[in-house]
């Protein structure tokens, strides 16, 4: 793509507390998977980054973890984690869903991003979910809420509003050639996307029980000498599931190591499609206790 002189790029933050639709809304701009979707909050673990190609533009949005409120040590780093990025970005995207009032969980992030020199733009999401007087009041609630660069209707799961959106957020980028090459829908690591695969087969049909104990690491991506039968290149994939219990253990391991069975055949093809490559997949499940509250594993796994 070549640049003209109009054309923008830059860094956008999604930001919003748990349950606010940024992971819903990162895919349906990016019009790809690329983070982690559930009806349990605070599932999105790692920054996530997708890119929206224009012809007039190019927007790079940075999924966060949620900005909330800490209450565990996980929840402090999180916090230094969405506050850095902040300050990185062109301009924030601060989310609040019109199904639910404008609660305290929102004026504290509100609070934190007048903090920032960032503009925002804040987006009443789920409109499908409401009333048109109930997304009016919610309007009137947000513009009250703090001095916003914009405020827009959206929903993801409709595409209602989604475009607007876009030119908004352009808008508030600076004049720049593309930052990345056309075609490129996320600049994670692999290891970062295996392990949300994993980690998303895993919680499948156990959310409510393994809500926030769950965490994974890839150990190691390794590609063997022997290439497959089928003529692909073969990789060795290690990864370590966290869980805190081993309670927890035994309901993602299930009745003789059935349910992890599936979890790895459900992983490995996505992975395979995602590395384009034959998979070896090898999974195991640790107890660590508490490694919410640990520091030696919040380092240990990433954060
Ligand atoms: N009807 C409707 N539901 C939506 C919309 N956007 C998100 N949802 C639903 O709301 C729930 C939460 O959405 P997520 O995108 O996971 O929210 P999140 O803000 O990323 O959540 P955390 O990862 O917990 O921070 C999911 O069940 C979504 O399907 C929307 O535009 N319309």
């Amino acid at each position: 793509m070549t640049a003209t002189p109009e054309f923008r790029a830059g860094f956008v933050c999604i930001v919003g507390r748990p349950n606010a639709g940024k992971s819903t809304l990162t895919n349906a701009l990016v019009g790809q998977k690329v983070a982690i979707t559930s009806g349990r909050p605070q599932t999105t673990r790692h920054t996530v980054r997708g890119i929206v190609h224009r012809p007039d533009g190019q927007l790079i949005l940075v999924d966060t973890p949620g900005l909330h409120r800490p209450r565990t040590l996980l929840g402090e780093r999180l916090n230094e984690l969405v506050i850095g990025t902040l300050a990185e970005v062109d301009v924030i995207a601060f989310c609040m869903p019109a199904d639910q009032e404008v609660g305290p969980g929102d004026r504290f992030i509100a609070r934190q991003l007048a903090e920032a020199r960032t503009p925002v733009i804040a987006i009443a999401t789920k409109a499908d979910k409401v009333a048109p007087e109930r997304l009016a009041q919610h309007l009137l609630d947000i513009s009250e809420l703090g001095e916003w660069a914009d405020i827009v209707p959206v929903s993801a799961t409709k595409d209602y509003q989604l475009d607007v959106l876009i030119q908004v957020l352009l808008g508030h980028l600076p004049e720049s050639p593309p930052l990345y090459p056309d075609g490129e829908l996320t600049d994670e690591p692999d290891a970062v996307m295996v392990a949300e695969l994993v980690r998303e087969a895993a919680l499948e049909g156990v959310r409510d029980e393994l809500p926030h104990s769950l965490a994974v690491v890839v150990e190691e991506i390794v590609e063997r000498e022997k290439p497959h039968r089928d003529g692909r290149r073969m990789l060795d994939v290690r990864v370590e599931l966290y869980v805190e219990r081993d309670s927890q253990k035994a309901i993602v391991i299930g009745a003789k190591g059935a349910r992890l069975r599936d979890v790895g055949t459900k992983a490995r093809r996505g992975i395979e499609a995602l590395l384009g490559a034959a998979v070896y997949l090898d999974l195991h499940v640790r107890v660590a206790k508490d490694w919410q509250r640990d520091p030696k594993y919040l380092h240990r796994l990433g954060f």
